[in-house]
């Protein structure tokens, strides 16, 4: 049997498939999470007696006329694919707009069962809702659930095993009355809320959310909020418990008792000392210095997790939204943004939910510019070795990341769209209580990827930058690194950084395996610079001195963080851009941002803070300028072909 969910958009549906099979799909406090349809067996405890039930998970919609391209996957599904039974899930908070679709789809003729979950959330409000009288007007079974702490549920599988075996089918579908247009619909919708619900707390009062809004979703105040909270967590994770944590990890597990104990290991058995070299320094040496930063990232999502869980994010998603408007993209640009501070995939693959197409592939170039997960052992990483005593050097990464997604959204629609777009209104969630476990189990989904992440692509790729810097092309072990395979192909890239202060082949080979993933940045380093003595790179002062002041480290983070992200996330983005073109278009913008932010940084910084110029000054100069002719042509193209448009459309017109 399959049972199908469905439902408006933040209705607890992931979150009931997930307390249903035990999977662990991503859920969210806003809108638009889901955008493909997932599904799995019931666990065992729900399935009834010996029949196999299959639960599919919907993304969410408002109505059985599709407007997104998620709402389509639902319509299409529930229509061809033909379910045994609906399960609708309506979000008991606001029936209003949800039985729209209820109505809707109880019309289809599939057996439906109601699902009225967050009751948790109207039993604390203390409204009454009377399930049976709305359960005779609607024809179709209403159970009540809380999905979070898995109540009604067997209840809830029960009347779906139930409604899928007494349909009968001379009454489906003709069981609520018929509308002739969606006005008619809401009608009998407010009638029927108006008749079985009662709030204790009437709705044109001011309730304590409404004033809280009023606060952090102001249209000047939010943003200072947002960076203040922030900052406050970042606090908390790098400076805080997360970074005296990491502190450990780095600086004696990592440091000193793992590679202490492999050497005496691997001297006891008597293995070759290139071969212990390998083991010591490269795999635990690399991986070490990635995997000694897990404890920062799983306090800072703890943290993220409960701040979005609360409702939150999705104010700051309004707040933005006044923003973004202005240059032509919508809040719903922000969902996918908020994602990648994650990782730039699920965040790229989160801009489905965006209608119109030219909003949604320059979200798509936009969000790889918020910082990842993969990028925190970078960020974290500098801020030690360079500015042990400031604690906006992390935060301040994302204000650049805000600042470059406002000017590079404008940018890129004066360079590339030449036609007007979309209008949006974001949903605002009901504040809650965040949940601890919902947390705690973000939290170890984060870290379990990373141990992955850790100990395939980042462990493979160690073993080969330490080959590269120990062999030659002869593939002899060499004496100097300087010899070597690695410094060979560092030395082809290193003068296209010449401009931006970053000398010596091995800053190019750490940015080139950090295109694999961005924590080889970190790990190359430790493998080239730290050989025999890890802790050194994550001291204040430690071995990076050698390479950069200050100023150009900051320029390097930049550089890492701003230029195209990992190859996983090209290839995301190549899919949701579904155009070579745009793909060039892309990587270009994203490469020149990157490369230009460093420049300047490193030329204006070096010339502000010790009032010299920096290494490359004059290369820079050459390429700024070429920089912004580039930019100027690009727009003055841009702007021709607008004109060619227009004058296309008056023709039209005319004729
Ligand atoms: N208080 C409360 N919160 C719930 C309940 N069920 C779900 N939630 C919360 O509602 C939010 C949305 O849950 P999801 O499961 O992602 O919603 P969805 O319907 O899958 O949303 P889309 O994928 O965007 O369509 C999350 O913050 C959940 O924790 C419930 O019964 N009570
Ligand atoms: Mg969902």
């Amino acid at each position: 049997m399959k049972i199908a969910l469905a439902g408006n958009p933040n209705s607890g549906k992931t979150t009931l498939y997930n307390a249903l099979t035990g999977k662990r799909e991503n859920v969210g406090n806003w809108t638009g999470v889901t955008v493909d349809k997932k599904e799995s067996d019931l666990k065992a405890q729900y399935q009834i007696k010996n029949n196999s039930i299959k639960l599919v998970d919907l993304p969410g919609a408002y109505s059985i006329a599709p407007f997104t391209g998620e709402e389509a996957i639902t319509r299409d599904f529930v229509l061809s694919a033909s379910p045994d039974v609906i399960i609708n899930i309506v979000d008991a908070t606001n029936l209003s707009r949800s039985l729209f679709f209820t109505t809707q789809l109880i019309e289809i003729g599939i057996p439906v069962v109601v699902a009225l979950n967050k009751m948790d959330l109207v039993n604390k409000k203390g409204d009454y809702i009377d399930v049976v009288g709305l359960q005779e007007s609607l024809h179709c079974k209403i159970i009540e659930t809380t999905a979070t702490s898995e109540k009604g549920l067997k209840q809830l599988i029960e009347a779906a095993s139930e409604a899928s075996m007494h349909s009968d089918l001379e009454n489906r579908g003709k069981s609520v009355k018929s509308f002739s247009n969606d006005q008619d619909r809401q009608k009998y919708i407010n009638d029927l809320v108006v008749k079985f619900i009662v709030k204790k707390v009437a709705s044109s009062q001011v309730t304590f959310a409404d004033k809280v809004d009023r606060i952090v979703a102001h249209k000047y105040l939010g943003l200072p909020i947002f960076f203040l909270v922030m900052w406050a967590v970042y606090a908390f994770s790098i400076e805080g418990l997360g970074g005296y944590l990491s502190g450990y990890f780095n600086d004696i597990l990592f440091g000193e008792t793992i590679p202490t104990a492999a050497n005496q290991l691997l001297e006891g058995i008597g293995v070759h000392p290139l071969m212990q070299a390998l083991i010591v320094d490269g795999m635990i040496g690399g991986v070490g210095a990635v995997v000694g930063f897990l404890p920062l990232i799983m306090v800072l999502f703890f943290c993220l997790s409960l701040l979005e869980d609360s409702g939150y994010m999705a104010r700051v998603a309004v707040v933005m939204d006044r923003y973004l408007k202005k240059i032509g993209l919508s809040g719903k640009s922000i969902i996918p943004m908020i994602v990648g501070s994650g990782c730039a995939i699920p965040g790229i693959m989160a801009t489905r939910t965006i209608e119109d197409l030219n909003e949604k592939r320059i979200t798509t170039i936009l969000t790889p510019f918020v910082p990842c997960s993969a990028k925190l052992p970078i960020i974290a990483l500098f801020s030690v070795a360079f500015f042990p005593e400031s604690s906006w050097v992390g935060p301040s990464m994302y204000v650049i990341a805000i600042f470059m997604i406002v000017i590079g959204g404008l940018l890129l629609r004066k360079l590339f769209v030449w036609e007007n777009t979309s209008q949006f209104i974001m949903e605002l969630p009901e504040y809650k209580m965040p949940s601890l476990k919902y947390a705690f189990t973000q939290m170890l989904d984060k870290a379990k990827a990373f141990i992955y992440k850790a100990s395939t692509i980042i462990l493979v790729m160690n073993t080969l930058v330490w080959f590269m810097q120990a062999y030659g092309w002869n593939l002899q072990a060499v004496d100097v690194q300087s010899a070597s395979i690695l410094a060979g192909v560092g030395s082809i890239i290193a003068p296209l950084l010449i401009p931006l202060g970053f000398a010596g082949w091995q800053l190019a080979a750490a940015t080139i395996t950090g295109f694999i993933a961005k924590e080889n940045v970190v790990a190359t380093f430790a493998v080239l610079l730290a050989v025999g003595s890890t802790d050194a790179l994550h001291m204040p002062g430690g071995v990076l001195t050698q390479f950069f002041t200050p100023v150009t480290a900051y320029a390097f983070l930049v550089f890492n963080l701003f230029t195209p992200p990992c190859f996983a996330a090209i290839g995301a983005m190549n899919s949701e851009l579904g155009s070579k073109k745009w793909l060039g278009r892309a990587l270009g913008f994203q490469f020149g941002v990157g490369y230009t932010l460093a420049l300047l940084v490193t030329q204006v910084g070096t010339l502000l803070v010790y009032g010299e110029f920096a290494q490359g000054f004059i290369p820079a100069m050459i390429v700024l300028a070429v920089v912004v002719g580039g930019v100027y042509l690009g727009i003055r193209r841009a702007d021709v072909k607008r004109l060619e448009l227009s004058q296309l459309s008056e023709i039209g017109q005319e004729a």
